[in-house]
């Protein structure tokens, strides 16, 4: 039992955390070692199980990362930019295997982390789930068999409380695409369309974000020509999907070597 994988789940109150944490306490494959939550958090000091509104597990919410760190062999973070920065450095430090889900993530945030991924394994993706994976594979393919009579526009929807756009899972979507279609994606990208706009251009690729109720991830992408439409589609209608796929990262990095990695190489595909 004691040799299973350690794993600490950071923002353990947050729509992801909890999620995570009932994953991890579930499997037969790994323990959960700590629960991190951000300083000043109401439920910093109480027991997870409890703070969750159930039975208590024996495992104290703390916000002192560093330790909890240095007690696991995998840290699956879904928190917010500047958290899995500082993160990203400590699970580095620790030599433990860091899985980020956090969305909305700046070129700086990634060189951050890039950096800190050259003395550990790190796992990086705006989707854990096998559906979306899949999907971005599909979505390559049919950008390079279509040419540009076929306009892409990437349209996702999201729960009211989300609070980056387009979503991470979008950007990954448009990345595919224009990988399939060999042109730099920032070339293209057409994400605010308000007023005289103008005709659509040739080649770019649009993004729509909705946001609304309890939404838990939409995402179409739609290829669309003179007479005809191809729409691909993923629905997510439980956050489990992410937390089982983020667990399997957790999983699959304990022999993997230090670098980046994301969904593609966990999931073989
Ligand atoms: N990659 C995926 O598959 C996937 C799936 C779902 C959500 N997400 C992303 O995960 C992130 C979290 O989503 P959510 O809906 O759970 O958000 P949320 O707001 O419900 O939870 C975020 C949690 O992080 C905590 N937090 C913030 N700063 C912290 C710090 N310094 N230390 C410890 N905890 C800290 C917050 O207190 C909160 O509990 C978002 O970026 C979202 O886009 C990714
Ligand atoms: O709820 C969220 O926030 C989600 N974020 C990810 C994204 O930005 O694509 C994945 C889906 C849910």
């Amino acid at each position: 039992m004691t040799d299973l994988p350690g794993i600490v789940v950071t923002g353990a109150s947050g729509r992801m955390g909890q999620m995570l944490i009932r994953t991890v306490l579930d499997s037969p494959r790994a323990r959960l070692v700590g629960v991190v939550e951000r300083a000043g958090h109401d439920w910093v000091g109480q027991d997870v199980g409890v703070a969750m509104g159930g039975a208590p597990v024996d495992l104290h919410v703390t916000d002192d990362a560093l330790e909890a760190f240095s007690r696991a062999q995998a840290v699956i973070d879904f928190t917010a930019p500047a958290a899995t920065v500082e993160f990203a450095g400590i699970a580095a430090q620790a030599r433990a295997v860091h899985v980020i889900g956090t969305t909305g993530l700046s070129e700086d945030d990634l060189a951050a982390i890039a950096a800190a991924a050259r003395h550990a394994v790190v796992v990086r993706a705006g989707n854990m789930s096998l559906g979306v994976n899949l999907l971005v594979q599909l979505t390559k393919k049919v950008a390079a068999a279509l040419d540009e009579d076929f306009d892409i526009e990437v349209i996702e929807a999201h729960h009211r409380h989300k609070v980056d756009a387009p979503s991470g899972t979008a950007l990954m979507l448009g990345q595919a695409a224009a990988d399939g279609r060999g042109v730099s994606l920032d070339a293209v990208s057409d994400r605010a369309r308000d007023g005289m706009t103008g005709a659509r251009k040739r080649g770019d690729i649009g993004f729509h974000a909705i946001r609304g109720g309890d939404i838990v991830g939409e995402h179409d992408v739609l290829f669309a020509a003179e007479g005809e439409r191809i729409v691909l589609r993923h629905v997510a209608t439980d956050r489990a999907v992410f937390a089982r796929g983020a667990l399997k990262a957790a999983l699959w990095g304990q022999d993997k070597k230090p670098g980046e990695y994301d969904m593609v190489d966990v999931l073989g595909l």
